[in-house]
């Protein structure tokens, strides 16, 4: 049975964000995720997960200016020092956190385009050796078009490609299969074809980004497919409720945390 990390940045919006973690695991959640860390504390989560005895599945790297349109810095040029200044940022929060994926969000650009690669892979090398030194793992996560117009990584088998090009053991696929459905469709292949080389998988249901009980993917069987694959990473619950959070968890009674 997989193990669910609620996200907090899209659940329990209810609550203010330090408050969201008494939520999650008042709901049952062993764990959480969330975006981004960086407006608190990293004390005051650090606090927050032991009270509750959460563990922090994953966060993201600084993006840049996210009010602005970034979305990541590591392809584009003349940013790798603020790549490497976000490492550093995000060490502090992993440290506080014990959190042992971080995710590398990529940038908007083409990734046709060879000077952008270059970027791209001078960054994740740079990332992974630092967190390789602490035992933590980076993953980049194929994100579709439509919710991330012109995003750099954006085909997951462009992703695993590079993964094995990079040849580094701690760097990872995100393997988000709201993401997957929309760009490719046919998810139990490619979980199957990329599980070996996935540290973090997430869902949500399409086309909507809800709660992961309908539409058009059928979740229990997926669930049901990683235990058949060995998966034992966390699944984010990476979707935005269709009304208050805790009445859309439905879903979730059969796996809640006793
Ligand atoms: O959008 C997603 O699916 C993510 O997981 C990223 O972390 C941020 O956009
Ligand atoms: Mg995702």
């Amino acid at each position: 049975m997989p193990a669910f990390a609620a996200n907090l940045t899209m659940m329990f919006n209810e609550w203010s964000f330090l408050d969201r973690f008494d939520a999650a695991a008042e709901a049952g959640f062993s764990a959480v995720e969330y975006l981004f860390p960086y407006d608190f504390k990293p004390e005051d989560i650090q606090e927050r997960l032991v009270r509750n005895g959460l563990t922090q599945a994953l966060f993201n790297m600084p993006p840049g200016d996210w009010a602005a349109g970034m979305r990541g810095l590591a392809s584009l040029p003349g940013r790798f020092d603020d790549v490497a200044d976000g490492v550093t940022r995000a060490l502090v929060y992993a440290e506080a956190t014990g959190v042992k994926n971080i995710h590398l969000m990529s940038g908007l650009g083409d990734r046709n385009d060879q000077q952008a690669r270059l970027n791209y892979r001078r960054a994740v090398e740079h990332a992974a050796e630092r967190l390789a030194e602490r035992g933590l793992n980076l993953l980049l996560e194929p994100i579709n078009g439509r919710n991330m117009p012109g995003y750099f990584l954006n085909d997951f088998h462009a992703a695993a490609q590079m993964i094995g090009e990079f040849g580094l053991t701690n760097v990872k696929l995100q393997f988000d299969i709201y993401h997957c459905q929309i760009i490719h469709g046919d998810v139990t292949t490619r979980l199957r074809e990329l599980i070996p080389i996935s540290g973090h998988v997430q869902i949500a249901s399409v086309p909507s980004r809800q709660e992961p009980d309908g539409e058009e993917l059928n979740y229990p069987f997926l669930f049901s497919e990683l235990d058949r694959l060995g998966y034992t990473g966390y699944v984010g619950c990476e979707y935005h409720p269709r009304g208050r959070t805790t009445d859309g968890l439905g879903w979730f009674e059969p796996y809640k945390r006793g």
